[in-house]
């Protein structure tokens, strides 16, 4: 995929568990992290303060969720910002089919130079996810990931088209979001989503662990 990373000055040391995480693609994951701690910082996209917790809390979290993604699936990451968790996701696993959705322009000229730099086949599409005309650049798709993009009733508005009968939307949540689940269940439910559930994923991955919800799509 990409020559093994030189040492940046100002990037995070690389924690042992990604090598597990990432294998062969450690190298591409490192200049990831590069890349998010040098112009991702100047060009405003992740806080400075953010740096020293790049792995765990961003790269690492975000590939947790590989777990809850099907074999060879074709992925959307929906609002994907600097690239999370789509391009931790498809680092760690390469059998699956990335696009990445975003709708501001300097993120995406941002992502579309990772893609570039790390030479992978993923997509990188500007547009909101609720849009006609990226609905039918990208979908229908298997599954749908988001991470910090709005609250669990609204992004199903936004992904439902994207989304096909039977297919998948894994969102990573906090501990807010967790509890407002339940309540929110009927709502879901009323929206076309099935079997809507929260997943713990990333154990063994210390403070990257996290919960996702995932719901899917009903046939109407
Ligand atoms: C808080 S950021 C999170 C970025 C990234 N997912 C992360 O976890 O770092 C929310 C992102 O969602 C994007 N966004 C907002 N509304 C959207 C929509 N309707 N469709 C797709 N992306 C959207 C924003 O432009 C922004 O990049």
């Amino acid at each position: 995929m990409t020559e093994p990373a030189a040492p940046q000055a100002g990037a995070p040391p690389v924690p042992d568990v990604a090598r597990s995480v990432f294998g062969d693609a450690l190298p591409a994951a490192e200049r990831y992290v590069a890349r998010l701690a040098g112009d991702g910082v100047t060009r405003g996209l992740i806080g400075p303060r953010e740096v020293p917790r790049l792995w765990e809390r961003h790269v690492l979290n975000s590939a947790a969720v590989a777990e809850a993604v099907p074999e060879g699936a074709r992925v959307v990451d929906v609002g994907s910002g600097a690239g999370l968790p789509g391009v931790p996701l498809a680092l760690a696993r390469p059998d699956v089919e990335l696009t990445l959705v975003e709708p501001m322009a300097r993120r995406v000229e941002f992502l579309e130079e990772v893609v570039a730099e790390l030479g992978v086949p993923w997509r990188v599409v500007r547009g909101r996810a609720e849009e006609r005309a990226v609905v039918r650049t990208v979908g229908p798709v298997d599954v749908v990931t988001a991470r910090a993009v709005a609250a669990l009733p609204r992004l199903v508005g936004w992904c439902r088209g994207l989304l096909r009968p039977g297919a998948q939307l894994v969102a990573l949540v906090g501990a807010r979001a967790l509890e407002e689940l339940p309540a929110l269940l009927p709502e879901l439910e009323r929206a076309g989503m099935r079997n809507v559930h929260p997943r713990a994923v990333g154990a063994g991955l210390g403070e990257a662990a996290t919960t996702v919800v995932v719901m899917t799509r009903g046939s109407r």
